[in-house]
């Protein structure tokens, strides 16, 4: 059985007149990576922030491991990892010295912390560059030491603000490899992010945050059930008459900019709109389409589009 290890119940937060945190109860569990996804300044990092007991809140409760943090802010600094939006200043600081730094103050032992360094530096292939101090560092070098420096002592429970930016697609993967071994050893993995691919790939969960509510809480596995049943037509329009025959369906969305056609159709429609793509493209009506399964992306659009 999933073990519960955040319960946020009614949690609120306004800057002035500006709702960010709007009443939110959710509960996060351990084994999970959970991504939280939305607009710019939907109010996702200020959740986040409410975690990990940087940024205060107005009412409601969070409890870590039955702690009430909301009440006692220090607490949550000590249960949750975190890593920061922004780069952390490490200037005149190498790579190992930064992290090592970082397993000192959480109370890890020398030896212990030596050697889970070194298999983390080795893990995210960044270890050629151990003695290199921030400064001299890539954008995309010095997030990944930040995120060194939040899992050294394997938390058991981590947030992180948008960790992968900057960072090649070799080691984005490493990244998430790396948080699937500590969620399967039971950590709580909680990531703002705007990468639906990567969402879609190695979450479990997803909460769609707008104006500071959480509009959806979707199983990922559930996507990945229901896309056998849908699947996703894009066709870009050379003759926009093509339109009048279709746009009384709901399902279609045009958007009218890129002169681009979508709907979904079932398993059974599959091969009866395959062959009128066919003869549109013959009678080039269509200048390109594509099929494909039903993504993350998609449900993100169709949410934009209500
Ligand atoms: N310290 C602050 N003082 C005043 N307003 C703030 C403060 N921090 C955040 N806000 C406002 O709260 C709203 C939510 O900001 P937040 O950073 O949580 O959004 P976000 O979803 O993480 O956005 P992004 O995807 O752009 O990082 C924004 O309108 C922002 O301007």
């Amino acid at each position: 059985m999933k073990k519960e290890t955040i319960i946020v119940k009614n949690l609120k937060k306004a800057y002035g007149t500006k709702i960010v945190t709007d009443d939110v109860s959710v509960t996060f569990y351990s084994g999970e990576i959970v991504s939280l996804v939305g607009h710019n300044g939907a109010g996702k990092t200020t959740f986040l922030n409410q975690l990990n007991g940087t940024v205060s809140s107005d009412s409601g409760t969070v409890y870590i491991h039955g702690v009430d943090i909301t009440n006692h802010p220090n607490r949550a600094r000590e249960l949750v990892s975190s890593m920061p939006q922004f780069q952390v200043p490490i200037k005149g600081v190498t790579i190992k010295e930064a992290i090592e730094c970082i397993g000192l103050l959480k109370g890890m032992k020398k030896s212990e912390l030596n050697k889970s360094s070194k298999q983390l530096m080795d893990y995210l292939a960044i270890e050629k560059w151990q003695s290199t101090t921030g400064e001299k560092l890539s954008g995309g070098l010095q997030r990944l030491t930040s995120f060194a420096m939040t899992v050294v002592d394997t938390p058991s429970i981590i947030v992180l603000d948008e960790p992968t930016n900057d960072v090649d697609p070799f080691r984005r993967t490493l990244m998430w490899r790396y948080l699937r071994i500590l969620a399967n050893n039971g950590a709580t993995v909680i990531i703002v992010t705007h990468n639906l691919f990567e969402v879609e790939r190695y979450s479990d969960r997803y909460l769609m945050i707008d104006r500071g509510k959480i509009q959806k809480d979707v199983n990922v596995s559930d996507i990945k059930k229901e896309r056998h049943i849908l699947h996703q037509v894009s066709i870009l329009l050379a003759d926009e008459s093509l339109l009048d025959n279709y746009s009384h369906q709901t399902s279609v969305r045009y958007d009218k900019f890129e002169k681009r056609m979508s709907f979904s159709v079932e398993d059974n429609q599959l091969q009866r709109t395959l062959s009128l793509i066919l003869e549109w493209l013959r009678e080039d009506k269509i200048i390109s389409y594509d099929i494909k399964l039903k993504s993350l992306s998609d449900d993100y659009e169709e949410y934009i589009d209500e």
